[in-house]
């Protein structure tokens, strides 16, 4: 559904006094499935905004190319801090609805297909009187979904969206995307720093340093059976992470 073709994106930086040029993604390729989830997962600056802007279309390439089998509305981006695409004074069911009246819909069907939505995401129906600042981080990422899926997309790209929210509510909204991605028939490229939370949850992993792929291929083969030694380390560095946050909690 979406072909990356030695992607690039270069940035010369020649107005910074000293400024080097940085290879933000560079000669980067792989292909998305139909109804597949899509981990990419590096460090900080490693590329992954960059390259999922990209494939949005929020940035052009320097060089490569992104062959894209669907329309563009069917390619929905939701990003890490939700509030920069709410209007705080909008009440919510005006922030759900707004792609659909933007596309011409009556407002009446626009609030109607708001409300199906909200079940959808499972968002009580109170909330969509609510102003942004009334709802929580995990409610406004549902918000922020629900807001892509009235373009009823055919690829979600989710930008470190449970980056900010406690563990339990990221592994609700991740059980969220994984039930949507049936229920819609879509794909979703989720991209994370956490490579400790994609096992149970992507089909297939990207691993990003220094704006290229180091490893792809299936999430268990990837995690586990990798010849990267980065990878290897990302892995090593979480599960100590997390052994040492079991050691301090049973203290
Ligand atoms: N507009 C820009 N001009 C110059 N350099 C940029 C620009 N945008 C990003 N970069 C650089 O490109 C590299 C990749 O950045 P990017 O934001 O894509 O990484 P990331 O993996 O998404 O990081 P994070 O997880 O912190 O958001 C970084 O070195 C960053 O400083």
């Amino acid at each position: 559904m979406l072909s990356l073709n030695q992607v690039s994106k270069h940035y010369d930086n020649k107005k910074m006094r000293r400024g080097k040029p940085v290879k933000a993604v560079h000669e980067v390729s792989f292909e998305l499935q139909p109804n597949e989830i899509f981990a990419l997962i590096g460090e900080s600056g490693s590329g992954k905004s960059t390259l999922a802007e990209m494939i949005v279309g929020l940035q052009k390439p320097t060089s490569g190319s992104i062959i894209r089998s669907e329309p563009s509305a069917s390619i929905q981006m939701v990003f890490q801090n939700p509030d920069r695409s709410m209007n705080p004074y909008w009440r919510i069911k005006d922030i759900i609805a707004e792609p659909l009246i933007l596309s011409k819909r009556k407002k009446q069907a626009a609030l109607e297909q708001v409300s199906q939505l909200a079940e959808k995401v499972k968002l009580p129906l109170d909330i969509l009187d609510r102003y942004p600042t009334e709802c929580s981080g995990g409610q406004k990422q549902r918000i922020a979904i629900a807001r892509a899926l009235t373009m009823s997309p055919k690829l979600l790209v989710a930008d470190e969206i449970t980056s900010a929210l406690d563990p339990s509510i990221e592994a609700e909204i991740m059980q969220l995307l994984l039930s949507l991605k049936d229920a819609e028939g879509m794909s979703i490229l989720y991209i994370t720093h956490r490579i400790e939370t994609i096992s149970r949850f992507a089909d297939r992993v990207a691993v990003m340093r220094n704006g290229e792929i180091e490893a792809l291929g299936g999430t268990n083969e990837v995690l586990f059976h990798s010849s990267s030694a980065y990878t290897k380390a990302l892995m090593y560095a979480c599960s100590y992470e997390d052994n040492s946050r079991d050691t301090s909690s049973s203290e």
